[in-house]
C-alpha cells in the first residue's frame, strides 16, 4: 500500500524508437513515480546506448513489447515513434496483443475500457509531451472489466487467433 492508499501492480515496458525516445525516457520517469505502477521495463531505445542499438527501427520495438507480453513477464507497454502508428503496427502483430495509438483521452479510455488493449502507442512527432504525459497517467488508472459488454466482442479476436 503507499501513502496514497493505492496498490502498486501494474508491469509496464516503455519503449521507442529514436523517433520516440525523449518521451519514452519523461513519461518512464513519471511511472516510475506513478502509485499505481510495481515495475517499469526500459525496452529501449536509450540515448546512452551504442549507435546500432539507438536506431533500432521501431518494428522491433513493438515485437519486442508484444512478445514480453504474450509470455506474461510485463502487464502492459506504452511505446513511442514518430507517430505512434509503426509500433502499433508491430506489436498487434502478436497474437493476443492489442495496440492502440490514441493522442486523446477518450480514445485512451476506451482503448483499455472497450477494447482491453494492453499496449497504447503515441507519436513524438505528433503530441505536445504534456498531454502524452497526463494521457499515460490516466491510461494507467484504467481497467478493463471482463463482465462488461465489450468483452464477448473481444472473444471473436480471441477466436480468430486461437488464443
Ligand atoms: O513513426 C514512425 C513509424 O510509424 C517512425 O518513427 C518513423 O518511421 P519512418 O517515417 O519510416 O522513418
Amino acid at each position: 500500500m503507499t501513502a496514497a492508499g493505492a496498490v502498486p501492480v501494474l508491469r509496464v515496458i516503455v519503449g521507442a524508437d529514436e523517433a520516440g525516445v525523449d518521451y519514452k525516457n519523461r513519461v518512464m520517469e513519471d511511472l516510475r513515480a506513478d502509485p499505481l505502477v510495481a515495475d517499469v521495463i526500459d525496452i529501449g531505445v536509450n540515448r546512452s546506448d551504442e549507435p546500432d542499438e539507438f536506431s533500432k527501427p521501431y518494428p522491433h520495438v513493438g515485437i519486442t513489447a508484444g512478445e514480453m507480453i504474450r509470455d506474461g513477464q510485463a502487464d502492459r507497454a506504452i511505446l513511442f515513434c514518430g507517430t505512434g502508428i509503426g509500433v502499433a503496427i508491430a506489436a498487434n502483430k502478436v497474437a493476443g496483443v492489442r495496440a492502440a495509438t490514441a493522442h486523446d483521452s477518450f480514445s485512451v479510455e476506451r482503448s483499455v475500457l472497450s477494447n482491453n488493449c494492453q499496449v497504447l502507442t503515441m507519436g513524438q512527432r505528433v503530441v505536445g509531451l504534456e498531454l502524452a504525459r497526463r494521457l499515460a497517467r490516466e491510461w494507467v488508472g484504467y481497467t478493463f472489466d471482463p463482465e462488461s459488454a465489450s468483452a464477448g466482442k473481444l472473444n471473436v479476436l480471441s477466436d480468430y487467433e486461437g488464443c
